[in-house]
């Protein structure tokens, strides 16, 4: 693994140095081997065991925790940083540059009162979100591997220790910013947001320049990869959980996996975390979420751009978040978005609405629903469809609006095709997860592996694997997960 060191050299004073705490008798409970692809990486060995596990040192890797700060659940939390996560450097591979992150390697400076750690149990979930939302064509964070451990470690039971490694096109959050912005002032919060900035945009957005037009430029960028991030969570039904500002990736990646869910029955006030009982990151309101962090993100920006600037870049949230949302659902539904027209899409939106409504209304499974319209003969017969819904007479009505939608279909093979390459026909359901992870800490790794395997290619039929595709059982439905990881 090679290593380079942009972020440490250039940023001084944005991280500590700190090494990992080694995690006793190490051992790999996964890896994959599309996130090695992407730093040019093959086999797991056992040099690499030692060096992700914190027993040995990389030779070329500088250890830090990098200092950040952000909203949490509206209020502002002035220190934050990497308590549990600890930086090597940036890898560089035949695609582009990622930081290699160890995450749950110990105490850092910024731990607070935790432990630095992280269990198994979240290990793993954060490693199988990765690789679904990365086939899923979302953009995340990826997981290279999870190194298992027998540490004991207190969450609200004994569980074992486990660290994830980490590869992320870049580790800045729009909390680095509000840290720059909030802990200092005068010249040195001027200078600094300034040289997190122009970081950002020569590493990240060089057809920029770091300039007030350029930054300017690139801020409206940020928010419309934001906005089109989460258009793409929410065709998927893909619930984050967590939504604050220190998780928020300034590339627009899908970022700090905690008690996410994806959706089993469509319902739009779905809430996923237990510790947000008033449903401020629920599923449905991650989009207006999605633009108050990005204010937060522009107050941090204001050293560098007026008011107006912000404002006008702010404004690129909506148009960006509904042409990706109707780009998408029209895909997943079988029509052509009109995206240059707001009348149209404002007619898709309503459509795609309807059926969401349905199927809250219905109780149905979003993913499942979705998936049968790569089996049903559009505008023609949706008998099998119809057949899910205990109110027939809703759905016809729906259903009319839609077919004239649609229009004609001349060859329904290729149209069903393409259906079933734009609607998933797996999904990372909570409760198989949750399944596969008791296996595996008795001793029994196929289950995850069976499941990574399944959602590498989640548009693939699997037939061996069909099963993984039904409902929940009633208690593995809408589980709430506990944010403690
Ligand atoms: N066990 C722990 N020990 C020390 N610090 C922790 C621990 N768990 C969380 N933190 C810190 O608390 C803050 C909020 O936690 P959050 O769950 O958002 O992040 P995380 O999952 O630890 O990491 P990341 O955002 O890097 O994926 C972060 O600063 C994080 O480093
Ligand atoms: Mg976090």
């Amino acid at each position: 693994m090679k290593l380079k060191q942009d972020f440490f050299e250039q940023l001084d004073g944005f991280y500590q140095q700190v090494l990992p705490t080694p995690l006793p008798a190490p051992h790999w409970l996964l890896w994959s081997d599309d996130a090695a692809a992407l730093i040019g990486l093959q086999q797991p060995n056992d040099e690499l065991l030692q060096v992700f596990s914190g027993n040995q040192r990389h030779a070329e890797a500088q250890y830090y925790a990098q200092v950040y700060s952000g909203h949490q659940f509206g209020g502002y939390s002035p220190q934050l940083g990497d308590g549990r996560s600890i930086i090597l450097g940036e890898a560089v591979g035949p695609h582009g540059s990622w930081d290699v992150a160890l995450k749950g390697a110990g105490p850092t400076p910024f731990s607070r009162r935790g432990d630095g750690r992280a269990v198994t149990r979240s290990a793993v979930r954060e490693f199988l979100v990765s690789e679904a939302l990365a086939a899923l064509n979302i953009p995340t964070t990826r997981a290279l591997a999870v190194i298992g451990s027998e540490l004991p470690v207190w969450r609200e039971t004994l569980e074992k220790g486990a660290t994830t490694v980490r590869l992320a096109r870049s580790h800045i959050r729009f909390g680095h910013f509000e840290h720059s912005f909030y802990a200092f002032d005068g010249e040195q919060q001027t200078d600094r947001v300034k040289r997190l900035a122009d970081f950002v945009i020569t590493q990240h957005f060089p057809q920029f320049s770091c300039d007030r037009a350029g930054y300017k430029a690139w801020f409206t960028k940020v928010v419309q990869l934001t906005a089109r991030l989460i258009a793409k969570w929410q065709a998927f039904g893909f619930a984050h959980g967590v939504m604050n500002t220190d998780n928020m990736s300034i590339l627009g990646d899908s970022f700090d996996f905690g008690p996410f869910a994806f959706l089993d029955t469509f319902q739009e006030n779905f809430i996923c975390n237990h510790s947000d009982p008033d449903g401020r990151y629920a599923y449905g309101q991650q989009p207006g979420v999605g633009l108050w962090n990005l204010r937060c993100l522009a107050q941090a920006l204001t050293p560098l751009l007026s008011s107006d600037d912000l404002v006008d870049g702010l404004r690129a949230y909506q148009p960006a978040l509904v042409a990706e949302y109707v780009e998408l659902m029209a895909g997943r539904l079988g029509f052509a978005p009109q995206l240059d027209d707001s009348h149209a899409m404002d007619f898709d939106l309503q459509l795609i609405g309807g059926f969401t409504q349905l199927l809250e209304q219905q109780r149905l499974d979003y993913t499942n629903t979705l998936r049968q319209f790569g089996a049903i003969a559009a505008t023609e017969n949706a008998t099998a469809l119809r057949d899910e819904f205990v109110d027939t007479h809703a759905f016809d009505g729906w259903w009319q609006h839609y077919c004239d939608r649609v229009g004609r279909v001349d060859d329904i093979g290729s149209w069903q095709q393409a259906r079933r390459l734009a609607s998933p026909k797996y999904i990372l359901r909570n409760y198989q997860a949750q399944q596969a992870t008791e296996q595996a800490l008795a001793g029994d790794l196929s289950g995850l592996q069976t499941l990574q395997q399944l959602l590498q290619k989640p548009f693939d039929e699997q037939p061996e694997l069909a099963h993984y595709a039904a409902r929940p059982p009633q208690w593995g439905e809408g589980l709430i997960m506990s944010c403690s990881s």
